[in-house]
């Protein structure tokens, strides 16, 4: 059978995903990082008066010549404007965001004046007309649209949400992922292992992974090689209403990989198992009903190298953000053989040469079982199926996985 593209394989899981309708009102203190749910209007306008931009004194400018002396009126502070209008040759002391009094048009900074003993201000610098002054409405008027839906909620956005006056904002609901470990010989970090058991680590890093593309995770644990294990784990992932259950291990050939077996058994409409990959070869997707399987390979940088590619994106998709841009052109740092019909991942590291061109250098050990490799690697460098041999300085593509 021929393997599936990657591409292929990522049009397919993606198919269909988009965010949950179900939206949740959030105070907006709690509303950082996550995603608007609707466009989001001003409720007011800002600022809702003409403000001085400068500490200085409220003038007519065709009154504040150099060297003329203007009479102190009164003063306008912020939150406490001046209530009367600016009087014929007179100034009145204001301070930055301050409302700027009737019948003044410019202010002229205090650096540019100086008091004189009897009441009276010096101007030493003419200011130019309408010079320090913030139209009222220059920044936003009430009714208009602020931010868009689909805006992350970065710091910038939730400072606008706030200034338009939304205590509460519409967030999409985060996509749920349940993340099962399977496999006999697993532990959980920090147990005592016994003859052949090794500890369950990669559900520990899709986990952060899945969180960190914007879903609630909730750990089933592991489930050990037996199909009544498997299938107790998958009614508590529909007892949860998750959208994406993604299994990890228990997905080649072996007599003892039951994963998909369990799965199907249970109504699972199977996509496609096996794409044309390294690592990740024996990848799995289904659905059953509106959940969406993901069977990941068990061997820790399979895995990784999996969610990289197909469940950060589909998260992205689901939770209605961006699709990750990890994508970037490089140069490689050593020669590299042709490659066979699966689209390699090659775990490297990257550096910048003092011309300021990127380099991925690809690591010496690529066995996909190496954590310390992985944990190592600053990028995978892709090398298409059937890519002819290349030499050191030729152009590749990488996925950047940290800077
Ligand atoms: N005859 C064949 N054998 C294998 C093939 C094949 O095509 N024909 N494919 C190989 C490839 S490629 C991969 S990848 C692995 C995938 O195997 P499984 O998904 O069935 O994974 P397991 O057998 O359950 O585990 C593989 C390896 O990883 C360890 N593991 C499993 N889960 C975890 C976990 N949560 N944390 C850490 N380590 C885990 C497990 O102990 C095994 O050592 O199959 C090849 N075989
Ligand atoms: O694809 Mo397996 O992931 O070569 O180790």
């Amino acid at each position: 059978m021929a393997l599936m593209p990657v591409d292929e394989a990522l049009t397919r899981i993606l198919d269909g995903a988009a965010p949950s309708a179900n939206t949740e009102i959030l105070p907006l203190a709690e509303g950082g990082g996550r995603v608007l749910a609707r466009d989001l209007l001003a409720l007011r306008t800002q600022p809702p008066f003409a403000a001085s931009a400068m500490d200085g004194y409220a003038v007519r400018a065709s009154e504040a010549v150099t060297g003329a002396k203007l009479r102190l009126q009164g003063e306008s502070a912020a939150g406490h404007g001046f209530d009367a209008p600016l009087a014929p040759a007179s100034t009145i002391r204001i301070f930055t965001g301050a409302p700027v009094p009737e019948g003044a048009d410019t202010v002229l900074i205090q650096e540019d004046t100086e008091r004189l003993d009897d009441g009276l201000v010096l101007v030493m610098q003419a200011p130019e007309a309408g010079r320090n002054i913030r139209p009222a409405g220059v920044d936003f008027t009430e009714g208009r649209t602020g931010l868009a839906r689909g805006r992350v909620l970065d710091a910038g956005a939730i400072t606008l949400a706030a200034a338009m006056n939304h205590a509460e904002l519409p967030i999409i609901r985060k996509p749920r992922v349940a993340i099962l470990a399977t496999g006999d010989e697993l532990r959980l970090p920090g147990q005592t292992l016994g003859p052949g058991q090794i500890i369950a680590s990669n559900t520990f890093g899709i986990a952060a992974l899945a969180r960190g593309a914007g879903a609630d995770v909730i750990d089933l644990g592991i489930a050990a090689d037996r199909l009544d294990a498997l299938d107790e784990a998958l009614d508590t992932a529909l007892a949860h209403e998750v959208d994406v259950l993604v299994t990890i291990g228990g997905a080649s050939v072996g007599d003892h990989d039951l994963v998909q077996k369990a799965l199907t058994g249970r109504g699972m409409a199977l996509d496609f198992w096996k794409i044309a990959m390294r690592p990740g070869k024996p990848l799995m997707s289904g659905n059953l009903g509106k959940l969406r399987v993901l069977g990941l390979p068990g061997n820790p940088a399979s895995s990784l190298v999996c969610a990289h590619l197909f469940l950060e994106p589909l998260i992205a998709r689901l939770a209605g953000r961006p699709d990750p841009d990890r994508k970037r052109t490089a140069r490689l740092g050593n020669d590299l053989p042709e490659n066979d019909q699966r689209q390699d991942y090659l775990r490297g590291d990257l550096e910048i040469d003092a011309e300021g061109r990127l380099f991925a250098i690809p690591s010496a050990q690529q066995d996909s079982s190496l954590m310390t490799v992985f944990a190592d690697a600053r990028c995978l460098i892709i090398r298409p199926p059937f890519a002819p041999a290349a030499r050191a300085g030729s152009i590749c593509e990488v996925l950047v996985l940290r800077p």
